[in-house]
């Protein structure tokens, strides 16, 4: 079975408010549903609840669909409307800006399926299932492979753009093939290699073109290689140590994206912060973590512009210090105002 195929799987709009509501562009706007499907698209949708960082505008219209053809209907949408579409895992490594984003919001986490074949030792996995729920569940199946994955709260979905990873294991060392979707409808069967995968990256991300085609592509699913056959508990033992690790190493008391910027080899951000004398900085509600450095942590009433201000300081003082360049791992999504005063 597929995400296609998976039972019951439309939009609801349970959680909708259905009222005649004003969009950016001050176009009265209802919440609109697709053709052939109850999947709904909703206008002025605020994105805070949606990411980690608990900040962020609304989106001009949001979907978020539960099966395949609602994701393709919603394409359709965009493409009829001439609307620019932004794709949404779990919000786990994005900074939303406060004014919100244009155009058609796509998330996928209600994207849901996945199977372990125990022939293969595959799994296969819709984009919106969990990475944290799945590296548990393999952990009690006895699978190895997904124990360095405790503790990232994203998708699947977004950890295959991003290439997740942790405890010198990645997405990108597993990945069998991932599912993605391209703007006009098709479904394609990518490998690693066609991804061009690197330390927190992926071709999905954009980039030099050709390369750039893929940037407009959505993940569907994905198939990973594990090995199962192992003792459960001695498996379960080892992602408990991972999540412990974590939570002793990492801030996971208040809001935050994980690591702002990639460690820009051979030094680790974190370090390069710390020593630059920037634990505890503070612009509004956006706080330099003191447990980690290279965590910046909502502490209460954040604005995006906050922690984009704190992202453009922290650049610059380690800049000024090291003469090193720290890359934001963390996505932007929206416009930000470049002068932070
Ligand atoms: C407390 C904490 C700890 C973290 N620890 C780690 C860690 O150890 N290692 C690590 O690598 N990351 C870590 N992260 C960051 C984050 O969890 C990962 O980057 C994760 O893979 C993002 O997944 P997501 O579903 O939330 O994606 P999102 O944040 O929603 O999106 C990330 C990017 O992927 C794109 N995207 C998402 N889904 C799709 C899709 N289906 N198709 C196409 N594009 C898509 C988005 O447009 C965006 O560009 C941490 C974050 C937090 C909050
Ligand atoms: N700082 C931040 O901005 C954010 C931090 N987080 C943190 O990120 C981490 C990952 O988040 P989350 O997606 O909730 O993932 P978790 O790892 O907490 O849970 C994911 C799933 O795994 C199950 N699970 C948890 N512990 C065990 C265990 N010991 N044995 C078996 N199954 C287990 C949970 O089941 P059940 O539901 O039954 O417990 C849940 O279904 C968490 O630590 C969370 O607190 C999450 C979002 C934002
Ligand atoms: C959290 C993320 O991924 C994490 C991943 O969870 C962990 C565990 O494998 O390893 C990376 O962190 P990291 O390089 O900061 O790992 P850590 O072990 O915490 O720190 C590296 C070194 O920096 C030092 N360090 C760290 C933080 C700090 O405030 N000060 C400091 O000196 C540590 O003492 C250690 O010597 C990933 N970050 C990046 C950018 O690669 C993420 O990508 O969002």
């Amino acid at each position: 079975m597929t995400i296609s195929q998976a039972a019951g799987n439309v939009c609801t709009v349970s959680a909708l408010n259905t009222k005649k509501q004003q969009t950016t562009n001050s176009v009265e706007s209802e919440v609109i549903y697709l053709p052939n499907t109850d999947c709904a698209i909703k206008p002025q949708a605020s994105l805070s609840a949606f990411t980690s960082y608990r900040v962020g505008g609304a989106a001009d219209l949001y979907v978020s669909p539960r099966n395949l053809e609602a994701l393709q209907a919603s394409l359709k949408y965009a493409k009829e409307h001439d609307l620019k579409v932004t794709t949404l895992g779990a919000g786990s490594n994005l900074l939303v800006s406060d004014g919100g984003i244009s155009g058609l919001v796509i998330a996928t986490r209600h994207l849901r399926f996945s199977n372990f074949d125990p022939q293969t030792g595959q799994l296969t996995v819709a984009a919106g299932e969990s990475i944290p729920s799945l590296a548990w569940a393999a952990a009690e199946l006895g699978w190895q492979g997904l124990e360095w994955a405790v503790g990232i709260p994203g998708t699947a979905g977004g950890a295959v753009v991003m290439n997740a990873g942790a405890h010198n294991s990645c997405i990108a060392d597993m990945l069998v093939s991932a599912e993605v979707l391209s703007p006009d409808g098709t479904l394609e069967t990518l490998t690693p290699e066609q991804l061009g995968y690197s330390y927190r990256t992926s071709l999905l991300q954009g980039g030099e073109s050709p390369s750039e085609r893929l940037r407009q592509r959505i993940v569907t699913q994905a198939t990973l290689q594990l090995a199962p056959g192992a003792d459960p508990a001695k498996v379960v033992a080892i992602t408990k140590q991972h999540k412990k690790h974590r939570l002793s190493t990492q801030p996971y008391n208040f809001p935050s994206c994980g690591s702002v910027f990639r460690n820009p080899k051979p030094y680790s951000a974190g370090w390069l912060i710390e020593q630059t004398g920037l634990k505890g900085y503070q612009i509004g509600g956006a706080q330099v973590a003191l447990l980690h450095a290279n965590f910046i942590v909502n502490r209460g009433g954040a604005k995006a512009s906050d922690i984009f201000c704190l992202i453009r300081h922290i650049q610059h003082q380690v800049q000024e210090r090291w003469s090193i360049n720290l890359e934001p791992e963390v996505k932007m999504l929206g416009e930000f105002q470049s002068a932070c005063g």
